[in-house]
């Protein structure tokens, strides 16, 4: 296996599927008994219309020439997509007074003003401000503007409604550096059959394991990454990761979970161990570590080197980055019992005792025409909704509703459902958000590859656009790219050597070609990875002044040439002879380490200068030779693609 992947979410499933696509062997472990992390459609009650118990918008959908990666692959599957609109709303005080237009409107000036002020904040040199909480921030900020108390209240639940609902922290926890973070532009659509259709789109073609819960992480340090060397146990360094997963004994259910259990919990795949399920420890090159903050925080997953060793920025970004809690109560009507708004959205200023429950519903029935209304908590409330029953949930929401229709015209749904994200063993959040007292740096940090072994993605790695679907996606791509580029970083490092091994055989003047081109073939045979290119030796051979070797991988694809300089085996022999190294840069050599007239006998082993040492023998000791010439004057060298 070239790369484990820790997770199907969208972030592992965009990663795996970039690196199928480059050849590699790729694996996806996935603790749940589905994929799509958290984002998952399910219906609401038997034969009941599709609804997100996850990511349900797709946040700004881009322009014709920059759109939102994830509408643009939403479009490519064919799924339908309807837009949603902010201002199409309802605003009710709790006791039912439904707020003029005027009044909506005042209440969203102040809140764009403070925004402003709150992104001038940002631009301070100041670091200060951009760590004060939100809740200060406004406080101060209602205090210097002279706003009245009504005005003050009102930007309190304008705030609410546009921070506390995006982010889904409290105003007490967030932080004002939350601000600092990319809309795209667009506007925002739901996928009218769900957000599910977008990953099973991309887990399509992939090796996905469900039922896999990884419990220990071992890696080695590649050459030059971050923490190598660290020690890593019984762990060979140099074998990558070795990833120790517990295998539900259940068989895995690809369509979802088991019916009866609630769809957002999955609750069952975490075992100890305790269910019968196995042990089984995989190898691969790499590992692109997918997993929720929340799970990181909890420490479920072990590490080796601990990545507090290894990166110690990273371990403090895990444990200071917030980890918000954003749940939901979808209810589903008959049809003829809708009794709310024909608007898009119903706000609620809650009571003060509230902290802002129940004050935010969406009406899918003004967007995708389903009876369904979705209440929205957030932050402590929503932690606290975990808590109760399904039914007190329900229960909690509708009295809310008849504060603001009247009860004589509250209907009971059908069906309904609750999420439990905070609790959900599998995520243990909703998404993140920046705290107060933290930057998004964090973010960044979060994304840091270790050791050239571990790469990171998932939403709480991504700057511009922690939180969302998008952003997890786009890191997903990003983690497999920084994947790729080391890894051909690596091969052009073998390449290099064994390219250095097939100069050592090359003769001291180039009369006999075709024996020593045999040698060369035999080197390539023996390597396994690598053929050497017969044209280019030949080439080079002939041409003794600059030409190229050519080397394959097992597919026989061109992965590298190797260019002398002008001077070529002139120059070489003269001592000034230098080969490319990684990203551009070069290694310069010897002539007395590299044109030798030896090649590799039957056994294997090199004969000639350097006595009989084994072809791993000689590396090292061109290594060696590596380190000590570093200092070298260099020669001009060119590197091609073929
Ligand atoms: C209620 C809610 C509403 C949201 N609304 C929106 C929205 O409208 N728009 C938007 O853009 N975003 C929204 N989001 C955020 C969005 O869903 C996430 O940002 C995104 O899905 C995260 O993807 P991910 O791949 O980073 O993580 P995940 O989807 O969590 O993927 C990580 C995967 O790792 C698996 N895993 C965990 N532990 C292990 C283990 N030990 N071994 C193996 N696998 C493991 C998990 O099961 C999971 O499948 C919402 C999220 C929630 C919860």
């Amino acid at each position: 296996m070239d790369v484990l992947v820790i997770g199907a979410g969208i972030s592992g499933l965009a990663a795996a599927s970039a690196l199928q696509q480059h050849g590699l062997r790729v694996a996806v472990l996935e603790s749940r008994r589905r994929v799509g992390g958290r984002i998952h459609t399910v219906p609401v009650g038997p034969h009941g219309p599709s609804v997100d118990l996850g990511a349900a918008w797709i946040h700004g959908i881009g322009s014709a020439q920059a759109p939102n990666p994830l509408f643009a692959l939403a479009s490519r599957a064919g799924l339908g997509a309807a837009p949603t609109d902010y201002a199409d709303a309802a605003t009710y005080t709790a006791d039912g007074i439904r707020l003029p237009p005027s009044a909506v409107s005042e209440m969203e000036d102040i809140y764009n003003t403070f925004e402003q002020h709150l992104r001038s904040l940002l631009r301070s040199p100041d670091p200060r401000p951009a760590l004060q909480p939100l809740s200060v921030a406004l406080d101060r900020y209602a205090a210097g503007a002279g706003l009245s108390p009504a005005q003050h209240a009102a930007l309190a639940f304008a705030a609410s409604n546009h921070m506390e609902h995006y982010w889904a922290g409290d105003m007490q926890s967030m932080g004002v550096a939350a601000l600092d973070e990319q809309v795209l532009p667009g506007g925002d659509v739901v996928l009218l059959g769900g957000y599910s259709g977008l990953v099973g789109a991309l887990a399509a073609g992939l090796d996905v394991r469900l039922g896999h819960t990884v419990r220990h992480v071992r890696y080695g340090g590649g050459a030059g990454g971050a923490g190598a060397g660290a020690g890593g146990g019984v762990h060979d360094a140099a074998a990558g990761v070795s990833v120790t997963v517990h295998v539900a004994a259940q068989p895995p259910m690809p369509h979802g979970d088991s019916p009866g259990r609630h769809p957002a919990s999955d609750s069952g795949a975490v075992g100890a161990g305790t269910d019968g399920g196995r042990l089984l420890t995989l190898h691969a090159r790499a590992a692109v570590v997918t997993l929720p903050l929340g799970v990181l925080r909890a420490g479920g997953v072990g590490f080796s080197p601990p990545l507090g060793a290894s990166d110690p920025a990273k371990a403090a970004a895990i444990g200071a980055l917030g980890t918000a809690v954003y749940n939901k109560v979808i209810m589903c009507f008959d049809p003829a019992d809708v009794f709310w708004d024909a608007t898009a959205f119903i706000y609620r200023i809650p009571r003060p005792h509230e902290a802002g429950r129940w004050s935010f519903f969406l009406n899918l029935q003004k967007v995708t025409g389903a009876p369904v209304l979705i209440a929205f908590n957030q932050g402590a409330a929503a932690a606290a909704l975990e808590a109760l029953s399904d039914e007190a949930a329900v229960a909690g929401a509708l009295e809310a509703l008849a504060g603001v229709y009247g009860g004589s015209r509250v209907r009971r749904p059908r069906a309904a459902l609750v999420t439990r994200w905070g609790s959900d063993p599998h995520s243990r959040m909703s998404y993140t958000y920046i705290p107060a007292g933290v930057t998004t740096a964090a973010l960044d940090d979060m994304a840091r590859p270790v050791a050239g072994r571990l790469f990171w993605a998932g939403e709480a790695t991504h700057r511009a656009h922690y939180g969302t679907a998008h952003g997890a996606y786009d890191s997903g791509l990003r983690a497999a790219a920084a994947l790729l580029q080391r890894l051909a970083a690596e091969a052009a490092v073998q390449q290099e050597q064994v390219a250095r091994s097939l100069l050592q055989l090359l003769p001291p003047s180039p009369k006999q070609p075709q024996i020593h081109l045999q040698k060369q073939q035999s080197v390539g045979k023996r390597l396994g990875w690598v053929q050497q290119q017969a044209l280019g030796l030949e080439q080079w051979l002939a041409a003794s002044g600059g030409a190229a070797v050519g080397v394959l991988d097992g597919a026989g694809r061109a992965l590298e040439a190797i260019t002398a300089p002008a001077a070529g085996l002139a120059a070489a022999a003269a001592g000034a002879f230098a080969v490319p190294h990684i990203n551009g840069g070069v290694v310069p050599a010897a002539a007395s380490g590299i044109i030798g007239s030896g090649g590799p006998g039957d056994d294997g082993r090199f004969s000639g200068p350097a006595g009989n040492d084994t072809l791993q023998q000689r590396r090292e000791h061109q290594e060696q030779e590596q380190t000590d010439e570093a200092h070298m004057p260099q020669r001009a060298v060119a590197r091609s693609r073929m």
